[in-house]
């Protein structure tokens, strides 16, 4: 006896303590960086996701103490076994509350109203063990989630730090190209035409127009010279402007990463909501069922059934599946910004390709110029390419490397102005320099009427030509060669099979867009497209109900991306089109996989369903036709929980596979990246 009460007094005191445990202070993991300081400009994250986390915490720990009691109480001290059967109920109370709330306030009977009838009426029949093994296995599940979340928070943080951001900063006389992350406060950040601008801070020198639609939503760009504030995710159209950092970079940097866990993380919480209606439809058939079956079964078989609603746990497993194939996407390298285009991805029907940069390589070669007459080449070469300079387009390195090859030297130019989809203009000595499309050179009034350089051979029609001219005079016109990237005909073919309608839209010419089109096998495609066509292509698409994912690499696939239901960038695109993607991928060849990995994780919720559904249809029949009583319908739980987390954990063959060059890793100063542990997961 007296043993009895010491075990009791010793049971209640535990409880006691873990009731009252203040929250556990997060250490910071040992090989994790202490956060940063947080970002003014960011808002607080919901606190609701750290109580619910709490919340989990202390119902697991409450579910262990309920089955470590109902096994040594049945063990060695049956008279104290209804001692594990108070600790449920007590453990149980949140969940009672919530079915009060939903029967009183909301007049409906949701999941949890079952949960309470379940757990009530097997503790009230003496199922002790039955009941305690069913709450562990419920919070244990639970627990498991925020285990994974942890998880695969490691692994983004891996993904995000491989497709880290560089950006030039003034050190001394020279520009250097430094990792976002080691930005301080204080140091000049140079940021040219075309680019977007990675920092908050005070503009020091120069002069430009800044696009600022991404943040204020403002169409038309705004100038901004010495003195003036400019902010990050604004991008550069014209001139060249050096900015004082007033924003840490590593701050923007976990601005960013701490954005995309919070979008993840509601994501989740969404998918759970998914769950739980599930769980809601079911309850009340099922306490119908258990009512209605009691006279044919009797009360243990009604309590039984009463317990049989196993696709409850559908609230657990749907988001831990969604996190496992998050985090099969982020060993790969890709980066996903935000799980619900993960889910996005599923139902796409139809894939927009941007030509040059993503279909072709970033890298396109100059393979002869055509200079009007009385121009030396080597000097048309030498303009365009000092024009070109410190340009992100596939065109403009192209050229550049082109006057390397050749030895070139690059006069000074000033006051560079991108036109968006046209070229660009710069100043030298005094008289503008113009590079561009055909279209452009027309509205800036340069005679382009004589120059016909298509020529219909199958290898030049794919060959792009950009005019350059000085005042209103025409100097010559390029001629590059883009190579198709090797693995394109592949991924195309295979995303054919997968039944995808294939669009491919331009801004360059006509000739070279339809032959690539042709080559390539799409059906349809659009040239000289600027970059608001693209977009509008995005939305007409959209508008005739298709489910549009479009993958560009370019600042004029900007608007494009934001407006396609899932957007896809790669490595080596332009920093405004990896900023604007929600998904960046490390090699463009990993898009079917992305794909199958959305199949994947849409085919796992189908057999999550099977999983449990099965077992409690087994359970059910179990009742009314061999009557089966409370244990063994925790023992068909328990198998449906088995196989539930079976299907979650088993390790299927990689959708996605590491597509990762061989030997390629995270550089080792990417590693110095600091992001804030996420507190609020
Ligand atoms: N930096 C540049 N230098 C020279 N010409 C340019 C430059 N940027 C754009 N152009 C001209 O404008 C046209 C459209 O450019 P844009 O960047 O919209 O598309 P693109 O790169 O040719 O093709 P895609 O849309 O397939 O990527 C180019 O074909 C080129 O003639
Ligand atoms: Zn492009």
């Amino acid at each position: 006896m007296f043993l009895q009460i010491c075990l009791l007094v010793a049971g209640l005191r535990y409880g006691r303590k873990l009731l009252d445990r203040s929250p556990p202070p997060e250490p910071p993991p040992p090989d994790e960086p202490a956060p940063l300081p947080a970002v003014p400009a960011r808002p607080e994250p919901p606190s609701a996701a750290a109580d619910e986390r709490e919340e989990i915490q202390r119902q697991f720990d409450l579910s262990l103490v309920c089955m470590g009691l109902a096994t040594v109480t049945n063990l060695f001290i049956p008279q104290l076994r209804a001692l594990s059967g108070v600790a449920v109920l007590y453990a149980g109370l949140p969940i009672m509350r919530r079915a009060w709330e939903m029967i009183v306030d909301e007049k409906r009977v949701g999941a949890e109203v079952l949960d309470t009838a379940g757990m009530v009426t097997t503790v009230a029949t003496r199922h002790y063990v039955s009941s305690s093994l069913m709450f562990f296995l419920y919070a244990g599940s639970r627990r498991l989630r925020l285990m994974t979340e942890r998880v695969v928070q490691d692994s983004m943080a891996d993904a995000f730090r491989r497709h880290a951001e560089f950006v030039w900063v003034q050190q001394g006389d020279v520009e250097a190209r430094v990792p976002l992350a080691s930005v301080r406060v204080g140091d000049v950040v140079v940021v040219d035409a075309g680019a977007p601008i990675p920092v908050d801070g005070e503009v020091l020198r120069g002069l430009a127009l800044v696009d600022q639609h991404a943040l204020t939503g403002e169409a038309q760009p705004l100038e901004r010279g010495v003195g003036d504030r400019v902010f990050a995710a604004t991008v550069v159209c014209s001139g060249r402007i050096h900015i004082r950092v007033e924003t840490a970079g590593d701050a923007t940097v976990a601005a960013e990463f701490a954005g995309m866990l919070d979008r993840t993380a509601d994501f989740t919480s969404s998918l759970e909501a998914q769950g739980q209606q599930i769980a809601d439809r079911m309850a009340l058939p099922t306490l119908t069922l258990g009512a209605a079956a009691l006279p044919l079964v009797g009360p243990q078989g009604s309590i039984a059934l009463l317990n049989s609603s196993f696709l409850d746990s559908m609230r657990m497993f749907i988001p831990l599946s969604m996190l496992q194939h998050l985090r099969s996407a982020a060993d790969a390298g890709v980066l996903i910004r935000d799980g619900r285009s993960l889910q996005s991805l599923g139902q796409v029907d139809t894939i927009v390709f941007d030509k040059t940069g993503t279909l072709t390589l970033g890298q396109l070669r100059v393979r002869r110029v055509h200079p009007c007459r009385g121009v030396d080449p080597d000097e048309l070469l030498r303009l365009a390419a000092a024009a070109e300079h410190r340009q992100s387009h596939p065109i403009a390195r192209a050229i550049v490397d082109e006057a390397s090859r050749r030895g070139l030297e690059l006069p000074a130019v000033e006051d560079s102005t991108v036109e968006l989809g046209f070229g660009l203009c710069v100043v030298h000595e005094g008289r503008p320099i113009r590079i561009g499309s055909r279209r452009f050179m027309v509205a800036h009034d340069v005679d382009v009427a004589g120059v016909d350089v298509d020529d219909d051979a199958q290898h030049l029609r794919l060959a792009s030509h950009v005019y350059v001219a000085l005042g209103e005079r025409l100097l010559g016109v390029l001629e590059l060669e883009p190579t198709v990237r090797p693995e394109i005909e592949g991924l195309l073919k295979s995303l054919r099979d997968r039944g995808f309608s294939l669009h491919l839209v331009s801004g360059d010419h006509e000739t070279p867009t339809a032959a690539l089109a042709d080559a390539l096998g799409f059906d349809h495609y659009q040239s000289g497209a600027l970059p608001a066509d693209k977009a509008q292509l995005v939305t007409e698409l959209q508008a005739r109900g298709r489910r549009v994912c479009f993958v560009g690499d370019g600042i004029n696939d900007c608007l494009a991306l934001t407006r396609a239901a899932v957007s896809v960038s790669f490595d080596g695109a332009s920093p405004a089109a990896l900023d604007s993607a929600q998904i960046v991928l490390t090699d463009l060849a990993a898009l079917p996989g992305l794909f199958a990995l959305a199949d994947a994780y849409e085919r796992d919720v189908r057999r999550l369903k099977w999983a449990l559904g099965v077992p409690s249809a087994l359970g059910i029949a179990g009742v009314l036709v061999a009557g089966y009583g409370v244990p063994a319908m925790t023992a068909l739980y328990s198998v449906s929980m088995v196989a539930g987390l079976g299907v979650t954990f088993w390790p299927h063959a990689p959708a996605m596979g590491n597509t990762a060059a061989p030997g390629a890793r995270v550089p080792e100063d990417l590693h110095a990246i600091e992001l804030p542990a996420a507190a609020n997961w």
